[in-house]
């Protein structure tokens, strides 16, 4: 952000009117969601306190009741100029009343710690007091980089990130704070490699589409059959040709589309999935050997990253995607350092495949830097099982693309849509039953 900001000053745009630009673009977003509802604009003492006396001024000037409360002086040369644009009183605070509309100007991207505790105390009671609660760039507290609390914070309607989303408008547990996301354009482009996941534009098969172009997706059993039972159906269901069930025992799936072989007959097979279902015994590490030295793309998840923890990679050929969740993640690649976009970075970079390190704020990393975070994911996907759908799906994705970054990023959007419109208290079965819905939605 502050690179983007420094690019931005260099082709003339002054500091101030930067600030200018992000109040005014901040007080329409208010306007719109408030109109004349009163407001009490809480203005630390950094930039982010002087895009509160910009937000201050735009909306007094719209007519609404406007009232400022700052903490200390303002220390920065914009700030200063932006409070001497305001000519109205500023109270404390600590003792001012609350209002029908909170603004939380107090802190941003400056935030070096958290808040002295009667301060987030009062935040805290002055946002519950007010029908609506605004923070502005980012809830005071609240750690840009990593997304950490590093104060208490109240759970705020909307929150206003200025110019770019940052690793905290994404990532647990900063997100869950912030009700819903508003993004104020401030004229400056972001030069970044880390996207908010957006919806994918899936193609329908052409003409000419016969089952073996549009991808053939190999799942291999193992001891839990439910699971990689899971994945299949889901692979079926992802957009790809066909699905061959690997699996020398019988496994009850419900499509009869799905095609079973008793050998680890990979022939024509655009992607592999291993680990739903695999089990850890000596059996399922020598399938997962014999999937690896096939040497073509696989996604690997579940038991296949448990035994890849225990037994390592060796000079095996690396899956294409691997999807851990927490437990998984910490087993492969130990404790990393940074915020979650760092650590599923650093853990493709290290591996050489695709990882999406999942969870309530899913990140999505390729070796070569790129990544993507899904957030806004159903808390109804804690479920058991949901991860060998995802797991299904990628692999689908995968036999479609040949792309692995992309096919985790189309996956990751698709199981989220999936488990939208499943509703609440779904279980992971049910999410079949909307997939198509989802990729419709999508062409
Ligand atoms: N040119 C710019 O830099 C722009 C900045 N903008 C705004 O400016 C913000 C960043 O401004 P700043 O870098 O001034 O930082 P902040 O306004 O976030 O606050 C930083 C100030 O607070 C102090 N501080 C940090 N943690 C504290 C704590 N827990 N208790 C007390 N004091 C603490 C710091 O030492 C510093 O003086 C952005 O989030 C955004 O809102 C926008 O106005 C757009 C333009
Ligand atoms: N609290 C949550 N909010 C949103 N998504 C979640 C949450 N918890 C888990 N998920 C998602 O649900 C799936 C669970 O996968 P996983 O942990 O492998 O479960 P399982 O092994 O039972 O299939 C992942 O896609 C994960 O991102
Ligand atoms: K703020």
């Amino acid at each position: 952000m502050r690179a983007a900001e420094q690019a931005a000053f260099d082709t003339g745009v002054d500091d101030y009117g930067l600030m200018e630009t992000a109040g005014a673009a901040a007080a329409e977003i208010i306007w719109r969601a408030g109109h004349k509802r009163d407001a009490l604009i809480l203005c630390g003492p950094g930039n982010n306190g002087g895009d509160g006396f910009v937000i201050a001024r735009l909306l007094r000037d719209r007519g609404v009741a406007v009232r400022i409360a700052a903490l200390g002086d303002s220390r920065t040369v914009s700030s200063q100029r932006a409070r001497s644009a305001w000519d109205g009183p500023v109270e404390d605070v600590m003792t001012a009343a609350p209002a029908g509309q909170l603004v939380d100007a107090l802190f941003g991207t400056g935030l070096t710690r958290g808040l002295d505790e009667a301060v987030a105390a009062r935040l805290c009671h002055l946002s519950e007091a007010a029908t609506t609660s605004h923070a502005i760039d980012l809830p005071s507290g609240v750690d840009s980089d990593s997304g950490a609390l590093l104060s208490a914070v109240p759970h705020f309607d909307v929150c206003i990130a200025l110019g770019a989303y940052k690793p905290a408008h994404l990532l647990q547990p900063a997100a869950a704070y912030m009700g819903r996301l508003a993004l104020a354009d401030i004229g400056i482009a972001m030069p970044t490699e880390v996207h908010h996941l957006g919806a994918p534009a899936l193609c329908a098969p052409g003409a000419n589409a016969h089952k073996y172009t549009r991808g053939l997706v190999a799942v291999v059993a193992g001891e839990m059959v439910g699971a990689t039972c899971l994945s299949a159906e889901a692979a079926a269901r992802s957009g790809a040709g066909y699905v061959r069930l690997i699996a020398d025992v019988a496994v009850p799936v419900l499509s009869h589309a799905i095609v079973r072989s008793a050998s680890l007959d990979l022939d024509r097979a655009k992607a592999v999935l291993v680990g739903p279902g695999l089990g850890r015994d000596d059996a399922a590490w020598d399938r997962l050997v014999a999937v690896a030295k096939a040497g073509g793309p696989f996604v690997a998840d579940a038991d296949a990253l448990r035994l890849f923890a225990e037994k390592g990679f060796g000079d095996l050929t690396r899956p294409a995607i691997m999807t851990p969740h927490e437990g998984e993640f910490s087993r492969l690649f130990g404790d990393l350092r940074g915020s979650k976009i760092d650590r599923a970075l650093a853990a493709a970079r290290s591996s050489g495949s695709v990882v999406v390190y999942k969870g309530a704020d899913s990140v999505i990393a390729a070796p070569d830097g790129r990544a993507a975070v899904a957030s806004g994911a159903s808390p109804w996907l804690s479920t058991a099982g949901t991860g060998d759908v995802l797991a299904g799906l990628a692999a689908g994705r995968l036999a479609v693309t040949g792309d692995p970054f992309r096919a985790a990023c189309e996956a990751v959007w698709l199981h989220g849509d999936a488990a939208r419109r499943a509703g609440p208290a779904f279980v992971a079965d049910d999410l079949l039953a909307t997939l198509p819905a989802a990729i419709a939605a999508r062409l």
